[in-house]
């Protein structure tokens, strides 16, 4: 006997090539729950094919030269039993890699919705069955056939009874991929193997009808329902997930024991959603449509996160956009005012009871203590706030707070009157787009105003940020502590009280969680930046300027700023002076990369499989800043990235190297 044989050469050429480059596309989004699930599946198969094979081969359905194979167990060659893992690892991760694009909790329809489809299929897989039991009682060629229906029918059955409405509502583009792209390539090297004599189907108890005239039909069937068993398979243990991570209360005991662990995922396996779980389902989607709607970039880059965590950052997301949409659209002060007010009351009562509510609490205090479940609790809808989700279980709500207050800055420049609710500045004529505007507008007046401006100083602008957008950041980190060790880690007691803004210090130690968070304030600081450096006309058009007075030296560049807020309806830079709006939008992003720089190395200290969600967050939003770059900060239009720069970024940061930021770095 040669030293490898024929069937393992199959391997050698034809499976573990394809399994060893999906494992690597798959490695750097690769979650705890897919490895579980692969594990899973893989025993699964193994334990179910062994015994149903060793009878196909006892009965001669199919055989083999026992020259092609290495050795035997229970009568099967052992290249096929290495088959029996490394096909359903080559599904699985083709599985899991498409759909991690899909939120599938959006997905737990309520099973009435396709009950009757379920019914349906359900019934068929049932008539299967008793054909193919009918098949092989009858033995002679329909034998090979009736063996695969008899054995798959009621693995499918199951399946079906339990998720049968997750399943027909996932999206087929990605389900029916999964089965069928490795069904077609396995048929083909199949009917290789055949041809070369590597292995043979009995001809007594095969039908003989052939696919595209070069595989048995029985062959072909029998990869079909392998894959689609694999892909049900991973799909139920998807629903189960689901459930767990959006109701929470209604199939997680508090116990943790492995067996309390068993039993809530077989209830959550079983676990239809009634019309009463509906609502939640439904702010599910809100969140996740504010976020399609509301950030390219963000919602590209949410899909590396896993379904627990994508969760609640869509949730923190949907807050942060609608709240400051609320500020934004406010007809008048007064209702800017109001809807402050309505979010702190808002964020008050859905944090009530919670460990993680503002007061006297430390987070020491907070520590070991069971979150409450608040999904479960009626929330008011009266303020109009898309749900909070889990979040109050797990961020603490002064980090709400401070964001809150940073949209209260913004309230700052509407008290300036800056063309907004119709009031102008003093000394200045909306209509005029004079060039020569810096000699003749620019003035006392103006001066005078540029005084008023919210921001001031670096540290002004600095503090903003870390308020609407660190805020975002140390939100992040919370999120994938709890997705990853359920209970924020416990070297907590290093942030001291949870209370007060200590969280951005330079002095905690590295790795600690206080460090962590200070980082992640700072990760919020450079994308703020880069937004505002992009969105320095749009920003102007709504009367705000967010650039420090303190940067504007020169008359002409006093004379900018005045001129974008003057004529904020309709600001055109490029009339006077391209280069000052370049200079200024340059040094926001310089700025930025800074404070990416000090944050960078933060991003290695979160959950390992939560570091490379983050950083393509990071670095898609960062690639803006290039991009402001590359165009020398011209950003009289606004900066955007197509489909195929943010995927070869994410690519870039997924595949290749470790750091991002602009080349020389
Ligand atoms: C460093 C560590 C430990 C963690 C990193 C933590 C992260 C990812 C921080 C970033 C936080 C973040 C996403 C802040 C939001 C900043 C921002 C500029 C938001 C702009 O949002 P939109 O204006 O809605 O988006 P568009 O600009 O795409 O329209």
């Amino acid at each position: 006997m040669a030293w490898i044989s024929r069937y393992a050469l199959f391997h050698l050429y034809y499976t573990i090539p394809v399994a060893s480059l999906l494992h690597f596309i798959l490695s750097p989004l690769r979650t705890r729950r897919d490895d579980f699930k692969i594990f899973f599946l893989c025993a699964m198969a193994f334990t179910c094919s062994v015994p149903w094979d060793s009878y196909l081969v006892r009965n001669r359905i199919w055989t083999y030269p026992p020259a092609s194979v290495l050795g035997t167990f229970f009568d099967i060659p052992i290249e096929e039993c290495f088959f029996f893992a490394i096909q359903t690892y080559i599904t699985s991760s083709l599985y899991i890699i498409l759909s991690k694009r899909v939120l599938k909790p959006l997905h737990l329809v309520a099973g009435s919705r396709k009950k009757w489809q379920v019914t349906i299929w359900t019934g068929i897989t049932g008539l299967g069955f008793l054909l193919g039991a009918m098949m092989v009682y009858e033995g002679g060629r329909g034998c090979y056939m009736g063996l695969i229906l008899a054995w798959s029918m009621p693995v499918f059955g199951f399946i079906l009874y339990v998720a049968g409405s997750f399943i027909l509502s996932l999206p087929f583009s990605f389900t029916g991929l999964a089965i069928l792209f490795p069904t077609i390539y396995l048929c083909v090297f199949d009917a290789l193997e055949i041809r070369n004599g590597t292995w043979t189907i009995g001809k007594a108890t095969s039908t003989g009808w052939k696919v595209f005239r070069i595989l048995e039909i029985e062959e072909a069937f029998f990869f079909l329902v392998t894959n689609g068993m694999i892909v049900f398979g991973l799909i139920a243990c998807d629903k189960a997930f689901s459930v767990l991570d959006v109701f929470p209360p209604v199939t997680f005991p508090s116990e943790s024991t492995l067996s309390q662990l068993i039993k809530s995922h077989v209830v959550a396996l079983s676990f239809n959603p009634s019309s009463s779980h509906i609502d939640v389902l439904e702010e599910l989607e809100i969140a996740s449509e504010i976020l399609k709607k509301g950030s390219k970039s963000f919602y590209f880059a949410s899909a590396g996160f896993g379904d627990r965590c994508r969760i609640t950052l869509l949730n923190i997301y949907a807050f942060s956009r609608v709240a400051d949409d609320m500020i934004d659209n406010a007809r008048s002060l007064e209702d800017a005012e109001v809807a402050l007010k309505d979010m702190r009351e808002y964020l008050n009562t859905v944090y009530s009871g919670s460990p993680f509510a503002s007061g006297s609490q430390t987070i020491d205090d907070q520590c070991g203590k069971a979150p409450k479940n608040i999904a479960e609790e009626e929330v008011p809808k009266e303020y109009g706030f898309p749900s909070l989700g889990r979040a109050p279980s797990f961020v603490p709500q002064d980090v709400f707070m401070q964001l809150v207050e940073g949209l209260e800055e913004d309230l700052e420049f509407m008290k300036l009157g800056f063309q907004r609710f119709g009031t102008s500045i003093p000394g200045a004529n909306a209509n005029d787009n004079d060039n020569s505007m810096g000699a003749r507008n620019f003035g006392v007046d103006a001066e005078e105003l540029l005084k008023k401006l919210p921001i001031q100083t670096e540290e002004d602008l600095i503090r903003y940020c870390r308020r609407v957008a660190g805020t975002v950041g140390q939100m992040l980190v919370w999120t994938t502590w709890d997705a990853a060790y359920c209970v924020p880690p416990l070297p907590l007691r290093a942030l001291g009280p949870s209370s007060g803004n200590k969280r951005h210090n330079k002095t905690a130690e590295t790795g600690t969680p206080g460090w962590i968070l200070a980082r992640a304030s700072d990760m919020g600081v450079a994308l703020q930046l880069v937004n505002i450096a992009r969105d320095i006309m749009e920003d102007a058009r709504s009367g705000r300027i967010y650039i420090p007075v303190s940067w504007l030296q020169k008359d002409e560049e006093k004379a900018f700023v005045y001129f974008l807020l003057s004529n904020s309806q309709n600001p055109d830079a490029s009339q006077f002076s391209l280069p000052i709006l370049q200079r200024l939008s340059l040094r926001l992003v310089s700025l930025a990369y800074r404070y990416y720089a000090l944050a960078s190395p933060a991003l290695g200290h979160l959950p390992e499989e939560y570091r490379k969600g983050a950083k393509l967050a990071v670095a898609v939003y960062m690639e803006i800043g290039n991009e402001i770059k590359r165009r020398e900060g011209d950003v009289r239009k606004r900066v955007v990235l197509d489909a195929k720069r943010k995927l070869l970024t994410g690519a870039g940061v997924l595949w290749g190297r470790e750091q991002y930021g602009p080349f020389w770095w």
